[in-house]
């Protein structure tokens, strides 16, 4: 099978959320949602990719921060490899550039999402780390 090095971002607002996208019509998985994010490409660290879908995706510059998860999961045609990453700062709101809408969601509605099959141990990740710590 076919195996992919994925990096994607969590992009977390205390006042507004997650900032989590939607997959539109003409990408594979569509009308599921994601960490905004892409494939590794020859020669690139993790920081580096993440940093330049960033960019293309939803016209920011990011700083990345800690690990989240790392993990693989087999979808029927493809095997993808994803790292998830926290974004420590970024210098100007995100619009979608490439995904059919972006949306920031509390905490209480994170699971209520119908995600990437791929996104399911980040999203209970980042939940578990936010509960635990709900000052920041
Ligand atoms: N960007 C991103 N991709 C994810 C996530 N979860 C997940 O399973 N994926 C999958 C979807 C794709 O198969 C692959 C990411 O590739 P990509 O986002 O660069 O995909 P792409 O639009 O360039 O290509 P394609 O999927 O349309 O063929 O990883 C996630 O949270 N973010």
């Amino acid at each position: 099978m076919k195996e992919i090095e994925v990096v994607a971002a969590v992009i977390y607002e205390r006042e507004r959320g997650f900032l989590c996208a939607l997959r539109g019509p003409k990408m594979s998985l569509a009308g599921l949602w994601e960490f905004p994010g892409g494939k590794v490409e020859p020669g690139e660290d993790h920081k580096q990719a993440l940093k330049r879908e960033i960019k293309e995706e939803l016209g920011c510059v990011i700083d990345v921060g800690e690990p989240i998860v790392s993990i693989t999961h087999d979808y029927e045609d493809v095997r993808v490899r994803l790292h998830t990453y926290w974004v420590t700062q970024f210098d100007r709101a995100p619009i979608a550039k490439e995904h059919e809408q972006l949306d920031w969601v509390s905490l209480d509605n994170l699971l209520k999402l119908d995600w990437a099959p791929a996104d399911i141990p980040t999203v209970q990740k980042v939940l578990a780390s936010k509960q635990h710590n709900s000052l920041s």
